[in-house]
């Protein structure tokens, strides 16, 4: 990940790495311009004050420009990587995405992509003050020879405790990193279960204490423990340092003749040294940091592939008939060791018809429909369309002929429509209006003007939408179940029919038995199996698949 935002940035990287660099070397310039101006008995000194404001003034500019490109590409990576887990989870199989659950993509879209966006703060520091100290490095070898081959020695040891501990630190980021996932999840249930969280004052201690805290505290102390393996080897690099230092103003330079001055030069360049040393040492754990995230992040988009290909046409075909032939899907419950098989299913739909799906709970219907609009490609047999074979080619353009509300359906707060009418406003009014929800909400410049509404009313609004699709396709899972019964009416005695005038397919899953003679077919689904397919059910008819069903769930 962290190689796919350089490789985006690269010109921006290079801009800022030699500012960053030109800022290191004009610090280290300026350094041996002061130790020479202390050292040096005789000089020009009008030439010397000369050369030192103009490195001056490139320190100055060369950090300014370093820090502005460094944040510029902080900014861009975040931006980046954000619209790249975007784009790849709009771009997702649906099942992987339901596979990998909503709180390790908000994990990845949020902290940790701020934590890789923070890798580009850190960079920059690392970079100058590297060059800074290696610098000193050669103005000491400069100096004595001795000194830099005792710096290296420090350094080769320093390096050595340094790799040590990061293997151990980069352990417990990373089981902080697979925490976070799960404490994401824990957020969501904060305002998803809120309700409940109120009603039940066991339910609340126990979430917090059991799950929620739980898991906030093991980020903490995993955190904890890697930050500060990597601190106390910032410590160990402190005290090596030092233990440097001493070596060579006791050891080393001795009782030679010129002790001061020497010394002076040494203090300087020691004391120069020291501030970007820490600031080094103090900012490799965070690129460490950025590494872990980016790490998790790449592991998260890449269990979010994509088999398909995107459709770019827009026009769709006139639909004939769409074909199920021996189509199966299987959910695999890892817990229960359990495995729920849709299948083998055969059935036929053309258009201007309405299919009623009826059964039991947990009987398979709304997999059946998502495996019919090309929500779940099917394991086994295929799904013909016109005539045509439904593969991984074109099932993103045959979803585009399918309108769905499903029972966990999402409301977005406008009209996304690429098509801009002028009138679209005015049309969805109008569908407010007949779906009476003109004194709720309205459609103003393709938004709506709320979405606070009742579960009812919001799932007119997701109708109004719908028609407003004008997909030869419908699909509504349990539509009806939130309606009062003036609208329950309504709904299977106006607008089903009115549909179906319009050349509309239907596909109704539904628990109301009440209308079931209403439908041109009835498909009864148990066990993930067809059981029953039935055209034109007479109404004492549906009122005997009714009692069946009743009874079958042993209701009576
Ligand atoms: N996303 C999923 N992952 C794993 N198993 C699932 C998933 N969705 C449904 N199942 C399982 O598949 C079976 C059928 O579920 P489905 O939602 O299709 O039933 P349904 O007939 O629509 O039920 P209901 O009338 O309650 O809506 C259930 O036993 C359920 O446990």
């Amino acid at each position: 990940m962290l190689k796919y935002l350089i490789k985006q940035s690269k010109s921006l990287l290079v801009s800022a790495s030699i500012a960053s660099i030109v800022h290191g070397v004009c610090s280290v310039l300026l350094l041996a311009q002061i130790s020479a101006a202390l050292t040096t008995a005789e000089a020009d000194n009008g030439k010397m004050a000369f050369i030192f404001a103009a490195t001056a003034f490139c320190v100055m500019v060369s950090y300014v420009v370093a820090a502005i490109l460094f944040e510029r590409l902080g900014q861009r990576a975040h931006a980046e990587l954000r619209g790249f887990i975007a784009k790849r989870v709009i771009a997702a199989d649906y099942r992987q995405l339901e596979l990998l659950g909503a709180a390790r993509i908000q994990s990845a879209l949020s902290e940790h992509c701020t934590r890789v966006a923070e890798f580009f703060v850190s960079f920059p520091v690392i970079l100058t003050n590297a060059v800074v100290v290696a610098g000193c490095l050669v103005y000491m070898a400069f100096l004595s020879w001795q000194v830099f081959l005792l710096a290296l020695l420090v350094i080769g040891f320093g390096s050595l405790g340094y790799h040590l501990a990061h293997l151990r630190a980069i352990r417990h980021l990373d089981i902080a990193a697979e925490e976070q996932d799960n404490l994401f999840a824990y957020f969501r249930s904060l305002t998803d279960g809120a309700k409940e969280l109120r009603l039940n004052r066991d339910k609340r201690t126990a979430f917090y204490n059991d799950v929620l805290g739980q898991s906030i505290e093991k980020v903490r102390k995993e955190r904890t423990l890697g930050m500060s393996i990597f601190v106390a080897s910032a410590g160990w690099g402190n005290f090596l340092i030092y233990a440097f230092i001493g070596m060579v103003l006791f050891m080393l330079v001795g009782d030679i003749p010129d002790r001061t001055l020497i010394m002076t030069g040494y203090a300087l360049v020691f004391v120069y040294m020291l501030g970007p040393l820490e600031a080094l040492l103090l900012n490799i754990p965070r690129a460490n940091l950025a590494q872990v995230s980016a790490e998790r992040i790449d592991e998260i988009t890449r269990s979010m592939s994509s088999s398909e290909s995107q459709t770019h046409k827009v026009e769709l075909p006139p639909l004939q008939s769409i074909r199920l032939e021996s189509v199966l899907h299987r959910y695999y419950h890892e817990q229960k060791d359990e495995m729920f098989t849709l299948g083998p299913v055969d059935l036929e739909f053309h258009p201007g018809e309405i299919t009623f799906l009826v059964g039991g709970n947990g009987s398979g219907k709304t997999t059946l429909a998502k495996l019919l609009v090309g929500l779940y490609s099917p394991e086994e047999g295929k799904i013909i369309l016109n005539g045509v074979i439904i593969d991984d080619m074109n099932r993103d353009y045959y979803r585009q002929l399918f309108s769905t509300i499903f029972s966990d359906f999402h409301l977005f707060d406008r009209l996304l429509e690429t098509r801009h009418e002028s009138d679209l406003d005015k049309k969805g009014n109008e569908l407010l209006t007949k779906l009476h929800l003109q004194h709720k909400v309205k459609i103003q410049n393709g938004a709506f003007t709320t979405l606070t509404l009742s579960q009812g009313q919001r799932k007119r609004l997701a109708l109004a939408i719908s028609y407003l699709e004008n997909r030869p396709f419908l699909v509504f899972d349990e539509w009806a179940a939130d309606q009062d019964p003036v609208f329950k009416e309504i709904f299977y005695h106006e607008l089903l029919p009115e549909l179906r005038a319009m050349g509309k397919t239907i596909l109704v899953i539904s628990h109301d038995d009440r209308y079931f003679h209403l439908a041109d077919r009835l498909i009864r689904m148990e066990n993930g199996r067809l059981t029953q397919v039935n055209a034109w059910p007479s109404e004492t008819e549906s009122e005997t698949i009714a009692s069946s069903l009743i009874l079958a769930h042993g209701v009576v």
